[in-house]
């Protein structure tokens, strides 16, 4: 694989059990790319999703993450391909019960970091970066909507992944919260990494120049896109 290449599927099919979602998936997705992927409901985009996260095997077709050959992805290497990627949904799926410092604490150790002051080094900087540098103390619950994608936003960068894949990240925010949301990870995939967003969200699609992947029919197309062209 060429080195600014992240994600590369040739030929893909993507199977819900027994049932053939989406067929001849053919993506390729370089460092600093920023893509939708956008589609009716039940068009296969959270599967496709899967598939990159290895939640979804690669039976048919030859797919590559990063380093990791999906076909021959076991299950126990599936942890190893996720501290790769950052992860973003759209409910936030922040732990209730802690504040946010410790749900970003949570995710370092399970991801096997040890050193303390490493470890407060880091999530600090992920906070400052999305933002939120003064609100670790804070309770999921006393944070905004916006806030708390933010910090799932964190959360995400926290590994320092070359890919991060957003699931509807805006689906439960307001347009403006959405713009802030959508240019925080703008910015971050300008800083050497790629996203790849599904969304339903047309009108903020055309704020961005970017690549656009479409589930319809059972296959993906791969669009370029430029400002106001939707
Ligand atoms: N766990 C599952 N088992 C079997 N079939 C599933 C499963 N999850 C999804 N499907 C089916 O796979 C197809 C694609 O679903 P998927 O969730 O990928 O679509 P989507 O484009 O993400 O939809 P939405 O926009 O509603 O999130 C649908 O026909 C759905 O019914």
């Amino acid at each position: 694989m060429a080195l600014d290449t992240i994600v590369d599927l040739k030929n893909v099919s993507v199977f819900q059990g027994d049932h053939l979602v989406l067929s001849d998936v053919n993506i390729h997705i370089n460092k600093g790319d920023f893509v939708y992927l956008i589609g009716k409901t039940g068009s296969g985009k959270s599967s496709l999703l899967k598939t990159l996260y290895g939640e979804l095997p690669v039976k048919q077709g030859e797919g590559n993450v990063g380093e990791f050959d999906l076909t021959k992805l076991k299950r126990k290497q599936v942890p190893f391909l996720r501290r790769n990627l950052g992860i973003v949904f759209q409910d936030f799926e922040l732990l209730t019960d802690r504040n946010v410092n410790d749900n970003l604490l949570f995710v370092l150790r399970a991801t096997g970091w040890k050193n303390k002051i490493e470890m407060a080094a880091r999530m600090q900087e992920v906070l400052d970066k999305v933002g939120l540098g003064t609100k670790g103390y804070k309770m999921p619950h006393e944070l905004s909507g916006g806030e708390q994608q933010r910090v799932a936003v964190a959360r995400a960068l926290l590994n320092d992944p070359d890919l991060i894949l957003a699931d509807e990240p805006t689906g439960n925010l307001d347009p403006n919260t959405t713009e802030e949301i959508l240019n925080l990870l703008y910015e971050i995939s300008k800083n050497g990494r790629a996203v790849l967003m599904a969304t339903h969200d047309y009108v903020h699609m055309k704020k961005f120049s970017s690549h656009i992947i479409r589930c319809a029919d059972s296959s993906v197309q791969t669009e370029e896109v430029r400002q106001g062209a939707i």
